[in-house]
């Protein structure tokens, strides 16, 4: 089944002075369930104004999102509250944890929107910091923490409502190349094993090559040729 498609999806700029910047020109996209997909391609291509439209976190100018077969309503915002509560997970480049609540309380969190009782959040919470590695560190801050387990946290947070889908804008950006491959691993271990769909924007050829396919962005289109 087709988790994600794009049909002529366009985002322009326009400035008080005229001018126009076209951040996206008719993509045609189309993603698998279960596909590893990551975009790539030069700063100020398109990547993360895609990642956006597609997580429903931006608006296009024109052109229409499906997500598994359902055309995006942006204006519908509890059609949207609710892909975000089930359907769609987020991974971002500068973790977002939230620095008073510890390790557990940072993935318990979404699940509070989705009124699963607390002694469920913590053992489910329990059971992600866990496949994450992170077992021993349920009680810890995130100032307690390294820059790799903070994208861990914040890995086991995406995946707390078990959504069929995770976006991930730039998620070893801030990580050193070894972090950054350990992530990028346990990323593609959980789309392996749960048949989570993963979709990455990365600057990264290594983060690029654990993808299935790499979707190169260049000018706002989707560039014709083989990565
Ligand atoms: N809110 C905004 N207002 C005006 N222009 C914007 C806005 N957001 C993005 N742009 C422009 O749209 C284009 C695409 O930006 P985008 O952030 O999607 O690129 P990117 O490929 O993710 O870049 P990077 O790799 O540097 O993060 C750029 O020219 C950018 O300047």
């Amino acid at each position: 089944m087709t988790i994600i498609e794009t049909r002529d999806l366009s985002k322009y700029y326009i400035f008080g002075s005229g001018l126009r910047v076209d951040a996206l020109r008719e993509v045609n996209l189309k993603i698998e369930e279960g596909e590893f997909v990551s975009f790539m391609g030069p700063s100020g291509s398109g990547k993360s104004t895609l990642l956006n439209i597609v997580g429903c976190l931006d608006k296009p100018s024109s052109g229409t999102v499906f997500i598994k077969g359902t055309e995006v309503d942006y204006r519908n915002s509890s059609s949207i509250v609710s892909l975000h509560r089930q359907t769609i997970g987020f991974v971002f480049q500068a973790f977002n944890l939230i620095s008073t609540m510890s390790a557990m309380e940072n993935v318990c969190y979404p699940m509070h929107f989705n009124r699963t009782s607390s002694s469920l959040q913590k053992q489910r919470a329990t059971e992600l910091l866990d496949l994450v590695g992170l077992g021993d560190r349920l009680n810890h801050l995130p100032s307690e923490l390294s820059g790799g387990e903070q994208q861990r946290v914040a890995i086991a947070r995406a995946l707390a409502n078990s959504p069929r889908l995770i976006l991930a804008d730039e998620p070893t950006g801030n990580l050193d190349s070894d972090t950054g491959k350990k992530i990028a691993d346990l990323m593609r271990k959980i789309n392996r094993e749960q048949g989570v769909s993963f979709v990455i924007t990365t600057h990264d050829p290594e983060m690029a090559r654990t993808a299935d396919r790499v979707v190169k962005l260049k000018d706002g289109k989707i560039a014709p040729e083989a990565f």
